[in-house]
Order: structure tokens, then C-alpha cells, then sequence
């Protein structure tokens, strides 16, 4: 017989979770595994709510499974560590981000490219390898094998770092694979979000030109002055787009819903590339000619791998860069989801778990 959350692991555990496809989240006492030998555990301190938390608890992508605990952007202070863990101690600060698992032999894996596995264990919605269903970081504690750990730098705030666990490896990645994390690109950020922000401030520190394209010229202002970028485009504004068509060596668009591509393919030069990380419920159209003149790509790419993560966070540390955040109380959760859908956040929630998860508690 299948045990209950609550039951099928010693460890007790307090979380939020969705349990249908309305999204709404409330109270929810589930369980967690005891400290394996290559486990860390940790007290949740906070987690940041990214986009693909609301795709899934709304089931948008139809692989949702419920009850659901999301957040994989979650920081917080070791509380145990098993016997054969090397990487941290107790009462060090460390991140857990989307991952939890991958089978650690394929030519992914070994290649430090754990997100490209087949096998890969997203921090929630998954089923482990104990055969239970992984639950995320709108909890109490978190626990994770210690290739899963990422070690938070001494500089690195806690709550404006943790979304760079999720939305800063997805845009750090494909900047520096598809080669534009180089002085002397230009690149384009769509979708001035959670993932665009920190876009914005990453390829500015590889020493890149940035020109945000965005579909409200209300975010001119805090694009250029606040965030650093070079260059505004409105995505709505014919002339605008026009004068700045064939100047882009890449474009990293995060734009989580349903948009048209022709109009971003067109501001590459030849040979640019398009890189998809937003991840939108339901195909895109992809215009083939575009694409021809030019030999320009249009490219995907997935969070990054752990070795990978770990370059960035500390990189970002070295930078000064770190979201720019709203923080919010557990119980505000829901209206947040709701803020979120409609792009009112500047520009990513964080939930202060640590502070106020446990008043939550019935
Ligand atoms: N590839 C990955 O590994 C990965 C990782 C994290 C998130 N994601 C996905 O990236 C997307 C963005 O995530 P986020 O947390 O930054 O979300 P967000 O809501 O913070 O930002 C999304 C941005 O897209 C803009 N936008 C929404 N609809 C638009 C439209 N029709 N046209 C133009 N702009 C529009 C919004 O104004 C907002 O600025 C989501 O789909 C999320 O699931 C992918
Ligand atoms: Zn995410």
C-alpha cells in the first residue's frame, strides 16, 4: 500500500503545496528521508517563486502531479550532513536549485551537464529514486544529495542570491554557450522578468552591449538606469524595431507565454541566434525563412549543470549581481501567484520561509 506523505519518510516536514490544478496553495504536512551518507540537509531560509512554479502548480505544461510543494530557488542553513559528505558542514549556507538527481553515467552527466539527462530529478514533481514524489523548497527543510548542494558565497545575500539558483543559471548558461558572454556582442534580453533582469545584468558584466526588448515602454527608465542596459527597444513599436533590424549577435528571450519570433529573428545579424528559455504552454511558430536568410539558429536552452551553477553564483558574487526582489511572507503566497501572472513584480518574489512559514503552521 502506498504510505502518505506525511507517513512514508521519518523525518517530519512543513510545507505549502497546490493540490489541483486551480494553483491555490495552503498548509500541507508531508515527510522527508533521514540523512543518507551523501545527504545534506538544511533549514529553508527562503526561496524565490519563479515562473515555472506557477506553470506547474496550474498544471500548464501537463505533467503536474499533486499534492505539490514547488520552489527550487531555496536557500538555507545546513542542519546535517551524512557520513560521506566532503562538500559543507553543519551551519554552512548552501542552495538547492531545480535538481535533485540524474543517473551520473551518461555522456551528459559526465560532461557536468546533469540538466541534459535523461534521467535528471527535478526538485519537485519527480519521483525520486525511492520511488517517492520530490517536493520543493515552500518548506520547512530541504535535504539533497551533496552533488546537488551549491555553496553560497560569503558575500551573497541570502534572499536577493536565491533566485539566481533557477533564473540566474538559465540565462548565465546559454550567454556564455552560444558565445556571448564576450565584449563587443550585442545582445538582446526579451521579457524584462525574474530570468530577463538578471539576464540584463550578466551579460553587462561580460562585458556585452544590451538592448532589452520589452512590450512596455513603462520599464524604459529602470532598464537603462537601474539595471544597466545599453539600449531600449519597444516590441510594439514598428520604427523602433525597424531601426535596429540585422544589429543583434544573440537574443536570450524569456518570455513565459504564447509571443511571435519573426520580429526577434529579424533584429540578428546573420548567423545570429535565438535562444528559447522561456518556456510558453503551447507551441510557437517558427518562421522558416527568416531563419534561411541569414543561417541564423533558433536554440534552446535548460537551467545549466552543476559544476556550472556553482561558476555562476560565484561569479556573480565576484560581480556584485543579484536579483532584485520583493520580499514576501508564506501567507502572501497566493496573491503573489496572482501578481505574477499579470508581470507585477520588479522583479522576483522571495519568500522569507525562515521568519514566517511556521506561524502558518494550523
Ligand atoms: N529554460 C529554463 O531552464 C527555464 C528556467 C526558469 C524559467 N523558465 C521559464 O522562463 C519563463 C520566464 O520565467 P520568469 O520567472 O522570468 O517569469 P516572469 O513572469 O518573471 O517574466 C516573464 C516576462 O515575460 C513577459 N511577458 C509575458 N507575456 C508576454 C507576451 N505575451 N509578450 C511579451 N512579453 C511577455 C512578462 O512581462 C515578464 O516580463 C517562464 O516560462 C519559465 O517557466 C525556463
Ligand atoms: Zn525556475
Amino acid at each position: 500500500m502506498t504510505k502518505s506523505p506525511e507517513g512514508e519518510h521519518p523525518v517530519k516536514a512543513f510545507g505549502w503545496a497546490a493540490t489541483d490544478t486551480s494553483g491555490h496553495l495552503s498548509p500541507f504536512n508531508f515527510s522527508r528521508r533521514e540523512t543518507g551518507d551523501e545527504d545534506v540537509r538544511f533549514k529553508v531560509l527562503y526561496c524565490g517563486i519563479c515562473h515555472s512554479d506557477l506553470h506547474c502548480i496550474k498544471n500548464e505544461w501537463g505533467i503536474s502531479t499533486y499534492p505539490m510543494v514547488p520552489g527550487h530557488e531555496i536557500v538555507g542553513e545546513v542542519t546535517e550532513v551524512g557520513s560521506k559528505v566532503e562538500k559543507v558542514k553543519v551551519g554552512d549556507k548552501v542552495g538547492v536549485g531545480c535538481m535533485v538527481g540524474a543517473c551520473h553515467s551518461c555522456d551528459n552527466c559526465v560532461d557536468n551537464l546533469e540538466n541534459y539527462c535523461p534521467k535528471m530529478l527535478l526538485t519537485y514533481n519527480s519521483i525520486y529514486t525511492d520511488g517517492t514524489i520530490t517536493y520543493g523548497g515552500y518548506s520547512d527543510h530541504m535535504i539533497a544529495n551533496e552533488r546537488y548542494i551549491i555553496k553560497f558565497p560569503d558575500n551573497m545575500p541570502l534572499d536577493a542570491g536565491a533566485p539566481l539558483l533557477c533564473a540566474g543559471i538559465t540565462v548565465y548558461s546559454p550567454l556564455k554557450y552560444f558565445g556571448l558572454a564576450e565584449p563587443g556582442k550585442h545582445v538582446g534580453i526579451v521579457g524584462l522578468g525574474g530570468l530577463g533582469h538578471v539576464a540584463v545584468k550578466f551579460a553587462k558584466a561580460f562585458g556585452a552591449k544590451v538592448t532589452v526588448i520589452s512590450t512596455s515602454p513603462s520599464k524604459k527608465n529602470e532598464a537603462l538606469e537601474h539595471l544597466g542596459a545599453d539600449l531600449f527597444l519597444v516590441s510594439r513599436d514598428p520604427d523602433q524595431m525597424q531601426a535596429a533590424v540585422g544589429t543583434m549577435d544573440g537574443i536570450i528571450d524569456t518570455v513565459s507565454a504564447v509571443h511571435p519570433i519573426l520580429p526577434l529573428i529579424s533584429l540578428l545579424k546573420s548567423h545570429g541566434k535565438l535562444v528559447m528559455v522561456g518556456a510558453p504552454e503551447k507551441p510557437l511558430e517558427l518562421p522558416v525563412f527568416s531563419l534561411i536568410m541569414g543561417r541564423k539558429t533558433v536554440a534552446g536552452s535548460g537551467i545549466g549543470g552543476m559544476k556550472e551553477t556553482q561558476e555562476m553564483i560565484d561569479f556573480a558574487a565576484k560581480h556584485n549581481i543579484k536579483a532584485d526582489i520583493e520580499v514576501i511572507s508564506m501567507d502572501y503566497v497566493n496573491t503573489a501567484m496572482e501578481r505574477l501572472a499579470k508581470a507585477d513584480v520588479r522583479y522576483r518574489f522571495v519568500i522569507d520561509i525562515g521568519n514566517t512559514l511556521a506561524a502558518t503552521k494550523p
